[in-house]
């Protein structure tokens, strides 16, 4: 076991915010600043994609707080419809967000145009992209299988719907608002099952919260959207695997500053205090619209095995999962996860990745069409074991935290993975080594 201390003050920006502000300062009047954009390569395709649909876009490294160098992200348009029909077919790389989100804008731009990304994003599911935007009247091609490439003929005269989203996704839900600001009229969305809610905060949109506990969300259309600036606050999603790295490490205390706390992204932390794990919140404040903090993270021996099976939970640590099973599996040598059919269309099958990489590592497995249960640890490997990390970031972080934080030998297929959403990863680790 290893010791882990230290304070985290260069977590990420928040991928989802960051994505997020993107986009909307491509829809915005105006010259929108964004300060501590994330150097994430998925947050990096959003700005290639606008860059290759017309949109002006500046990145420079600034001074931050505590002595960290940031991005500064400086985006220029003329609003709704500042776009150009791109030359190329657009390449969303291993982002998901940046193809869905985008395709929601460019269903309301009067051309065609296409997105394409890296093997992993071609098998995702795009039908859900797709439904949406036609009853807007959006012309969409998929592939056969329903994935990418996504064609796109757009047009200014969208209409607005009223829009029950199939699945619990933020991201279908911000595809249709971000096709809703361009259309004649007020849209409507309607979730069932929260997810999280950066874009309805970012837009300043009404929300109603019904008495069944179903929102809904109303976008006014073809509203000008004034430039604005954006400060992106550190990522809970990474920090949830220094949070794990703490409490599965021995003795240690971890501090991580200025993370963004909205509650429709910490639901992790509820969940592990209620296992039992050390776990406070310090310092939380409200900046830009959202609540933000620092999160202290102490070992906890004897953790209680997690149980996931409420769907608004499961919605709430959707990109969790991967960490949360990971570290309740080395905990306690215990897992169940029910109602999360949705991680198999993430960057890989994410149910199957877990099983097979703890199943290499001598853990007793079942998995099912909506999730998987860890029954025991039959046996520790005697030697190294590489884990396979099929072109998934969280994938890769959740084994190395087992394996940094319980010394046992986890070897990565593709260390490099990690650069998705978290470049210096290692570095930090590193770092709070003691
Ligand atoms: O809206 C977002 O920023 C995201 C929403 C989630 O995806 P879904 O919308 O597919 O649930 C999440 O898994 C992804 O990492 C980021
Ligand atoms: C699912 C994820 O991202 P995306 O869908 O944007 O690829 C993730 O980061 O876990």
């Amino acid at each position: 076991m290893a010791v882990f201390k230290g304070e985290v003050t260069a977590l990420p920006p928040d991928k989802s915010i960051s994505h997020r502000a993107a986009l909307i300062g491509s829809l915005s009047e105006g010259v929108t600043e964004i300060t501590n954009f994330s150097a994430g390569f998925d947050n990096q395709s959003t700005l290639g994609v606008l860059q290759d649909a017309g949109i002006e876009v500046s990145q420079q490294e600034v001074d931050g707080a505590y002595g960290c160098r940031i991005r500064k992200v400086i985006i220029s348009s003329r609003g709704l419809w500042s776009f150009t029909a791109p030359e190329k077919p657009l390449m969303c790389n291993n982002s998901g967000s940046t193809m869905r989100m985008f395709a929601g804008i460019l269903a309301a731009q009067p051309f065609e145009s296409e997105l394409v990304g890296d093997s992993s994003l071609m098998k995702r599911p795009m039908k859900r992209v797709a439904d949406p935007l036609r009853l807007m009247g959006a012309g969409i091609d998929l592939s056969p299988a329903g994935t990418a490439p996504v064609r796109i003929r757009g047009t200014r005269d969208l209409t607005p719907l009223e829009y029950r989203l199939p699945v619990p996704s933020a991201q279908v839900k911000s595809l249709v608002t971000f096709a809703a600001l361009h259309a004649d009229g007020e849209t409507r969305i309607v979730e069932s099952i929260r997810s999280r809610d950066h874009t309805e905060l970012m837009l300043g949109l009404e929300t109603l919260d019904q008495p069944d506990g179903e929102r809904v969300i109303v976008i006014p259309g073809r509203k000008t959207i004034p430039a604005r600036s954006f400060y992106i606050p550190a990522d809970p999603s990474a920090a949830c695997f220094l949070v794990a790295l703490g409490l599965l490490g021995s003795n240690s205390e971890i501090i991580i500053r200025d993370v963004c706390l909205n509650p429709t992204r910490i639901e992790y932390i509820p969940l592990l205090t209620a296992a039992g794990a050390d776990i406070s919140i310090e310092n939380s404040r409200i900046i830009g619209g959202e609540a933000i903090g620092d999160i202290l993270v102490r070992t906890t021996r004897a953790l209680k095995p997690l149980v996931i099976s409420n769907p608004t939970v499961v919605a709430g640590v959707i990109d969790e999962l991967p960490m949360l099973s990971v570290l309740s599996a080395f905990a306690s040598g215990e897992f169940e996860l029910y109602n999360a059919e949705e991680l198999r269309t993430k960057e890989s099958d994410r149910i199957n990745a877990i099983v097979v990489n703890l199943e290499r590592l001598g853990f007793d497995c079942e998995q099912y069409p909506d999730g998987f249960r860890v029954i025991g640890r039959r046996s520790r490997p005697a030697g190294q074991v590489t884990v396979e990390c099929f072109d998934d970031h969280r994938i890769a972080m959740s084994f190395a935290v087992a394996g940094r934080a319980t010394g046992e030998g986890i070897a990565l297929s593709d260390g490099d993975v990690v650069g998705v959403s978290f470049p210096n990863f290692f570095e930090i680790i590193e770092n709070l080594k003691a």
